[in-house]
This record gives C-alpha cells, sequence and structure tokens, in this order.
C-alpha cells in the first residue's frame, strides 16, 4: 500500500516526521512517498500544489499532510499561494467529507481553557463538508461596485453556494455516522439570514426521511458556536458547511486541550482519504521543535483505520497516545504543572515506545 507524504510548510515537515516514525514501525509493508507541497511546492517548482505532487496523491491509496502556509507567500497572487494546494488537493480529489472529531483525554481536562467539568467525557464529532460552499464558490474577486453608498468603490465580494447533492451526500455521512454514536446529529446553519442554509437545512430535514432512528436538531451558527463553550458534551455529530466547519472546529480545539490534539481525515465516497492535523503551518513556532505532533500522529491512525483497513494498528497508535499522555509528558501547548515538558521530537519518540 502507497502513501503519500506531504509535510508542507512551517511545522508541517517536523510533525509529520513523527508521524512518519509511527508509520514505519508498525511491521507492514507501506510504501511512503513524500513530495513537496504548499510554499514548499511553490518554492522548488513555481506552484503550490506541483503536477508531481498531484500525480503522487491521486495515485497513493492515501494521503498524510502535515500543514501548508507561510507569511511570507502572503502577496503573491492567490493562484500561486500555499493554502491553494489543500483546497486543490480536496477539489481534485473529492474529499467532501471532513471528520474531526474533538474527544478530550482525561489527562488534558486541566489542559482545557474550560471548566474541567464542562469538558471531560467529551467526544463529538465534527463533519465539514469540504468542497463546497464559499471557499470554493463563483464568481468572486474585487469589482467596481455597482451600486448604494459606496457605488464606484472597489468591493470584495465572493459567492456562498451549496448544490443539492453537495448537501445530501454530506448528510448521509452524517447519519451514517450517528448510527455508530449516540445516534443524533446537529446540523448548523445560517437559515435565518441566508438562502444557501435555508436551503441546506431543507434538504437536511429531506435526507433525515431516511434516517428515523437518528434524533435530528438544527441550529444556528452563532448559537452552535456558543453552545460549543457552554456544553459541548451535549453535541454527538455536528454536521455544517465549509466555513462554518472550519471555524468551530477550531473552537472545538480548545475544548480538547490544544489545536495539536485535534486530528482530521478528508473522505471521498469510497473512502480514500488524505489525512491532516486540523491546524495550520504555526509559524509563530515553526523550527523550534516545539509543536505538538499528536493531532498528526491521530491523523494516521484514522488513515490506517478510513483508508488502510488496519483498524488494529490503529487502536495500537490511539492506545499509545492514551499511555504518553498518562505518563505525564506534555508538548508546551498542553503543559500544566506537575508534568514533564517535552519537545516535538520526543514526544513522537515517547508514542514509539509506547506502541507495545
Ligand atoms: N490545512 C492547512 O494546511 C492549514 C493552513 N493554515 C495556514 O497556516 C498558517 C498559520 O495560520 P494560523 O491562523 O496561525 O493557524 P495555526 O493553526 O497554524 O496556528 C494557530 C495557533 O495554534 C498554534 N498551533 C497550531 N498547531 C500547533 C501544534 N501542533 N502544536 C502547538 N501549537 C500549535 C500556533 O502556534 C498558533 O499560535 C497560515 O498560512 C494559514 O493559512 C491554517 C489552517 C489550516
Ligand atoms: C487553508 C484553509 C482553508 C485550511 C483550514 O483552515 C482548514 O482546513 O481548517
Ligand atoms: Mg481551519
Amino acid at each position: 500500500m502507497k502513501i503519500a507524504i506531504l509535510p508542507g510548510d512551517g511545522i508541517g515537515p517536523e510533525i509529520t516526521a513523527q508521524a512518519v516514525k509511527v508509520l514505519n514501525v508498525l511491521g507492514e509493508s507501506f510504501e511512503l512517498e513524500s513530495a513537496d507541497v504548499g510554499g514548499a511546492g511553490y518554492a522548488a517548482h513555481g506552484h503550490p500544489l506541483p503536477q508531481g505532487t498531484l500525480a503522487l496523491a491521486k495515485a497513493a491509496d492515501a494521503v498524510l499532510f502535515g500543514a501548508v502556509g507561510d507569511y511570507k507567500y502572503d502577496s503573491l497572487e492567490r493562484a500561486l499561494r500555499p493554502e491553494q494546494a489543500i483546497l486543490g488537493l480536496r477539489k481534485e480529489l473529492g474529499l467532501f467529507a471532513n471528520l474531526r472529531p474533538a474527544i478530550l483525554y482525561p489527562e488534558l481536562a486541566g489542559a482545557s481553557t474550560l471548566k474541567p467539568e464542562v469538558v471531560s467525557g467529551l467526544d463529538i464529532l465534527i463533519i465539514r463538508e469540504l468542497t463546497g460552499d464559499i471557499y470554493f464558490g463563483k464568481p468572486r474577486g474585487v469589482r467596481e461596485c455597482p451600486d448604494g453608498p459606496f457605488a464606484g468603490q472597489r468591493e470584495g465580494f465572493d459567492t456562498m453556494r451549496y448544490a443539492e447533492g453537495e448537501i445530501r451526500r454530506i448528510a448521509h455521512v452524517a447519519f451514517q455516522a450517528a448510527r455508530k454514536r449516540d445516534r443524533r446529529v446537529t446540523s448548523v446553519d445560517k437559515a435565518n439570514v441566508l438562502e444557501t442554509f435555508q436551503f441546506w437545512r431543507d434538504i437536511v430535514t429531506d435526507v433525515h426521511k431516511e434516517y428515523q432512528d437518528v434524533e435530528l436538531e438544527h441550529m444556528y451558527v452563532d448559537n452552535a458556536a456558543m453552545q460549543l463553550v457552554r456544553a459541548p458534551k451535549k453535541f454527538d455529530v455536528i454536521v455544517t458547511g465549509n466555513m462554518f466547519g472550519d471555524i468551530l472546529s477550531d473552537a472545538a480545539a480548545m475544548l480538547t486541550g490544544s489545536i495539536g490534539m485535534l486530528p482530521s481525515a478528508s473522505l471521498d465516497a469510497n473512502n480514500k482519504g488524505l489525512y491532516e492535523p486540523s491546524h495550520g503551518s504555526a509559524p509563530d513556532i515553526a523550527g523550534k521543535g516545539v509543536a505538538n505532533p499528536l493531532a498528526t500522529i491521530l491523523s494516521a491512525a484514522m488513515m490506517l483505520r478510513f483508508s488502510l483497513g488496519k483498524a488494529e494498528q490503529a487502536d495500537r497508535i490511539e492506545n499509545a497516545v492514551k499511555k504518553v499522555l498518562a505518563q505525564g509528558l506534555r508538548t508546551p501547548d498542553i503543559y500544566e504543572e506537575g508534568t514533564t515538558k517535552v519537545g516535538t521530537e520526543q514526544m513522537g519518540d515517547a508514542v514509539l515506545k509506547a506502541l507495545g
């Protein structure tokens, strides 16, 4: 089985290296092949998603992705900016379903910024639609404002849109995921203001007719943001659009102690997938050896489970992560007094040792 390794920028190479170490000692005959992506792709090949990288990702059985983005590329034209690499991969590979499980490991209850009683036992699944919405809608750009008090000035604009089929397929993913959990889905939208999301609500309600054993509630996104910090354990599965899911999953990350703990799977219709931490390239800590590699290591576990049919190996990795947390090892983002502060590599090594 072939795994494409795309480390990317900033902390991407540091954290991906730890996950690769883990994959290499599982005793499986995986073929790992790396390629440049993001700013690294632009620097080496003049494009954030070089042809060779895209071809490798398409040919592989699964992709393990680090992160892309570097402020030094922020003034490039948009098509050449590092972030286009991950957006392009999602679109080109048809990865419409982004699963972001937010689980609080008991040892990290004190690392969360929320009170332990609010977050302990947290286990929610955010399902974010990943290839539609305002992130991909056209037209977009900067033009002359046609009317109103600012007519004649420049205006920026994007297009929010969802096709019926796009909503239906992500709703099916959510209801089916809920059947393996607590059978509750919260569909998050902004139907009170946006046509796109009234349509979203109508279609999700219609798909729900096929899943009468699953409870469905609808919630506006502003309320959902509030409920996520007020009473996060009330959620089971949250399904939402691309932009709302992007924002809400970063908020949910803090319930787990750190965004460095939040893995993700981005799946196509056949469970082929790209696996990446939910965070970005963290330029503020890149190269310092302090980034938390656990979200990436846990993403590799999701890859083994969802795309490579190796659920036992996924369990092994997840148990090893639990063990190192129980041993008191913490990267700075999850550090509390009384625990042992370690760097990125030490954390990777500890997981390796704990694999059993
Ligand atoms: N999928 C991707 O490749 C993504 C890329 N980005 C890009 O990443 C760059 C930085 O974006 P930001 O908004 O700063 O978001 P970010 O997620 O990279 O960082 C936000 C904060 O979280 C911290 N952080 C992130 N990951 C961490 C880890 N593993 N361990 C410890 N601390 C961690 C960072 O140090 C920073 O303080 C930008 O260029 C952005 O476009 C952002 C999100 C996702
Ligand atoms: C470059 C962004 C679209 C990536 C992001 O923020 C995410 O996927 O969470
Ligand atoms: Mg994000």
